[in-house]
């Protein structure tokens, strides 16, 4: 099936915008997990709705959970026993593929997973074999992917287990997020290539604190859950600092300013780093009472940065490297081969479809600037691609962009909010 093409819009002039993101998907799908294991009720306020984060909802709810909408907006979460028979569609989202497997096999009954087609690929190996080795019994057909079903006992030994999780730090997350309700805890050792990702193990470990929970990450790739309850609490969810990318890019992009509202001053978003790899691309940034506000000088320097711990901005500063004056080169970053798509393979491509010059190496990119031209940019169901063809659109007429409603995985109606921010001030609203 062909999607509709969406025209990227051309900056006309530079951008001048405040900008307020719907929250943070990774800290929204791990308070909703949170929340279902905790020992009362439970509000997530300012919460993401998007694609992902209906789908961890669905998930939790399926297993028992009350989730429910407020007047104000909030997810209202009230625990339950968690029970199969169930089924949980993961969608192609990592954190519901990767947190709920282990709520399920504390579930009573058989619990379900099937998701997109590409979420058959992505790896989830070091989930099933720790919670096998854990005490769990699943069935996924010899594969170590989805589709799978964990027949839940009601509870789980846990104890200590070695996993390689050198290909999604979200294993780790895992086993953390629900290990404290596991009888003996857990103590998950990594073994193998280094963690990617690790801001968002920092981001499980601090929530997981935050609810009382004790761990111990004292030691390098070691994380150690005690067991005992998670309270229940009211969470505000910060604004999605990833999803900040293409924003912040506009400014870079056009010379323009870009205020993000609410911008966390201290926070374990990997979205915090774009201060300073955008900095180092050109742009200014202080925080104000506003924001923070981003501010670009009109031009755009190449960068060699090594992203494997913030692996999930990659597009969109390739998009930027893309428009920069010297060449780029992105490392550290061989993981995002198995994200929504083949993330370096697909940059490569449709960058290069454009006009570009761009090598995709065994870890990362190298991107050499060339005058791009229009065309079409095909995304892959992957809204980070869908984004970067955005920022890219903005200095390069007739950019048209497939499938733009892939963004609603994460950032809900991007479109308004990008001709929003490209509106000049005196019309906005
Ligand atoms: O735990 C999380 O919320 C996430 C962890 C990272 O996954 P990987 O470690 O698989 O890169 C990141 O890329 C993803 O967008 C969100
Ligand atoms: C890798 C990403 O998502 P997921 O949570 O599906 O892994 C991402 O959002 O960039």
């Amino acid at each position: 099936m062909t999607s509709p093409l969406w025209s990227a819009p051309v900056a006309s002039a530079p951008v001048d915008a405040v900008v307020a993101l719907p929250g943070s998907k990774s800290v929204t799908n791990r308070a909703l997990v949170l929340a279902a294991l905790a020992d009362g009720p439970s509000t997530v306020r300012q919460p993401l709705y998007s694609r992902d984060t209906t789908l961890m909802a669905a998930g939790l709810r399926a297993l028992g959970a009350t989730v429910e909408d407020t007047a104000d907006g909030d997810l209202r979460v009230v625990p339950a026993p968690l029970r199969g028979p169930a089924h949980v569609d993961v969608g192609n989202a990592g954190t519901v593929m990767r947190f709920l497997p282990p709520v399920a096999a504390l579930a009573a009954g058989d619990v379900r997973f099937e998701g997109d087609p590409r979420a058959y690929e992505r790896p989830l190996d070091g989930v099933i074999l720790a919670l096998r080795d854990l005490g769990a019994d699943i069935d996924d057909a010899g594969t170590g992917r989805l589709p799978m079903t964990v027949r839940g006992a009601g509870s789980l030994r846990g104890g200590i287990v070695e996993i390689d999780a050198s290909s999604s730090s979200q294993f780790v997350s895992a086993l953390l997020l629900s290990g404290a309700r596991f009888a003996e805890g857990v103590e998950v050792r990594h073994i193998g290539s280094s963690v990617p990702s690790m801001p968002h193990i920092d981001m499980t470990v601090a929530m997981l604190r935050a609810a009382g929970v004790a761990v111990d990450d004292s030691e390098p790739d070691v994380w150690k859950v005690a067991p005992g309850p998670i309270a229940a609490r009211d969470v505000v969810v910060e604004p999605d600092l990833s999803n900040a990318a293409p924003f912040l890019a506009a400014a870079l992009v056009t010379g323009g300013r870009v205020t993000v509202r609410d911008w966390p001053v201290a926070t374990t978003q990997p979205g915090d780093w774009l201060r300073d790899l955008f900095a180092r691309m050109g742009g200014a940034w202080e925080f104000t009472d506003d924001g923070l506000v981003f501010t670009g000088t009109g031009k755009i320097h190449g960068i060699t940065a090594d992203l494997h711990d913030v692996g999930e901005l990659t597009p969109v500063i390739a998009a930027v490297a893309a428009l920069a004056d010297s060449p780029s080169e992105l490392t550290g970053i061989a993981h995002l081969r198995l994200h929504e798509t083949d993330r370096l393979a697909a940059l490569a491509k449709e960058l290069n479809g454009l006009g570009g010059d761009v090598t995709d190496t065994a870890d990362g990119l190298v991107i050499r600037p060339r005058p791009l031209h229009g065309g079409e940019f095909a995304t892959y169901d992957d809204h980070r691609l869908a984004t970067a063809a955005a920022v890219i659109g903005l200095a390069v007429p007739g950019v048209e962009v497939e499938n733009i409603a892939t963004t609603a995985k994460t950032l809900p109606d991007f479109p308004a909010l990008w001709h929003a921010l490209l509106m000049p001030a005196d019309q906005a609203s």
